[in-house]
């Protein structure tokens, strides 16, 4: 069975980063692949995958998470290094995890403020989506802020994509992608879906991030019959996202590929799915 996977998009880490050159030849070139902002992992760490992932003809997309910002010092530096070191021509902003944050950026709306946009000369900014809500945000809370940003970022100009939370269930992803489109956001949207991955993997992450797995994302996954050592299924949840967006005749959506046991395990999986 082929899935459509045109103009994918990829997630990586600062230490699975070098995973990458075992998938690179396959990727289209300029394939963007987003660089996760962990609180484990180091600036140095973060401009370093940008670096190599652009050397492999990707398209280094860094995640800034406003709340792990220390300080404007802080964010001149990661951002300058960022554009001086690997040229970057995409950006993803988010809130971040950290209950009180850790200097002057509390949400993305704040960095939008400071004046980073201007200063790092990016084309195109990503700013999330949250198929399945949020634990700490309401939906009218995550909805209102998206609808800032959109309207922020349009009157500036800026090609502006959202690339989604990770997502399980058909049905929900399907009624936000609607409700996204009939308040007039057209833009692209990646929907965040988990390659082939470990059950014990998926249950970990869902957890950590706060991504409910009801009965229909276990069913799709064959996460009800599966070993927690086993790999969930990926291919159903594809397939019938796609079908239902084809059929609705909904425009301009694309997958984004969370590799959460590390991309050279889904190596074969991407490239049999190209
Ligand atoms: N989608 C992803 O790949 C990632 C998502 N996140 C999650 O994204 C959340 C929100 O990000 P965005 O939609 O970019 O938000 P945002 O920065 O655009 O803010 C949207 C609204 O949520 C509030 N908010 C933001 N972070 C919060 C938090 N940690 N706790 C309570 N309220 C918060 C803001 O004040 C604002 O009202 C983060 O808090 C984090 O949990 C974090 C890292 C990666
Ligand atoms: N609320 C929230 N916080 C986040 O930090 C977050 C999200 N949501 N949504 C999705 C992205 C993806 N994120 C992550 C976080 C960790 C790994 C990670 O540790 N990966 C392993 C790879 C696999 C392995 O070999 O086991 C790594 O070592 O990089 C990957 C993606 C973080 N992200």
């Amino acid at each position: 069975m082929t899935l459509p996977l045109p103009k994918f998009s990829l997630e990586t880490t600062g230490k699975s980063v070098q995973e990458l050159s075992t998938v690179a030849d396959l990727l289209p070139p300029h394939t963007p692949v987003n660089i996760a902002f962990l609180g484990n992992e180091t600036h140095q760490q973060r401009i370093q995958a940008a670096v190599t992932i652009k050397a492999l003809g990707l398209e280094p997309t860094p995640i800034l998470s406003s709340r792990r910002i220390t300080s404007k010092a802080d964010l001149d530096y990661l951002v300058g290094e960022l554009k001086y070191r690997a040229d970057i021509k995409r950006l993803m902003f988010v809130g971040g995890d950290p209950v009180v944050p850790e200097g002057p950026y509390e949400n993305s709306l704040a960095l939008f403020e400071s004046n980073i946009l201007k200063t790092c000369d990016v084309e195109t900014i990503v700013i999330a989506g949250y198929p399945e809500g949020h634990p700490h945000i309401t939906s009218d809370q995550l909805m209102a802020a998206l609808k800032w940003k959109i309207a922020f970022l349009r009157k500036n100009h800026y090609k502006i994509e959202i690339t989604t939370q990770l997502a399980f269930c058909t049905t929900r992803i399907i009624k936000w992608v609607q409700d996204i489109r009939a308040v007039g956001i057209m833009e692209p949207i990646r929907i965040g879906v988990p390659c082939p991955t470990k059950v014990k993997t998926i249950r970990y992450f869902a957890n950590l991030f706060g991504v409910p797995i009801t009965a229909d994302a276990l069913a799709h996954y064959e996460m009800d019959i599966a070993d927690e050592q086993l790999d969930a299924k990926t291919d159903s949840l594809f397939l019938e996202l796609a079908q239902q967006i084809e059929r609705l005749g909904i425009k301009n959506i694309y997958f984004h590929l969370y590799t959460l046991d590390g991309v050279s395990k889904n190596t074969s999986w991407i490239q049999n799915h190209l």
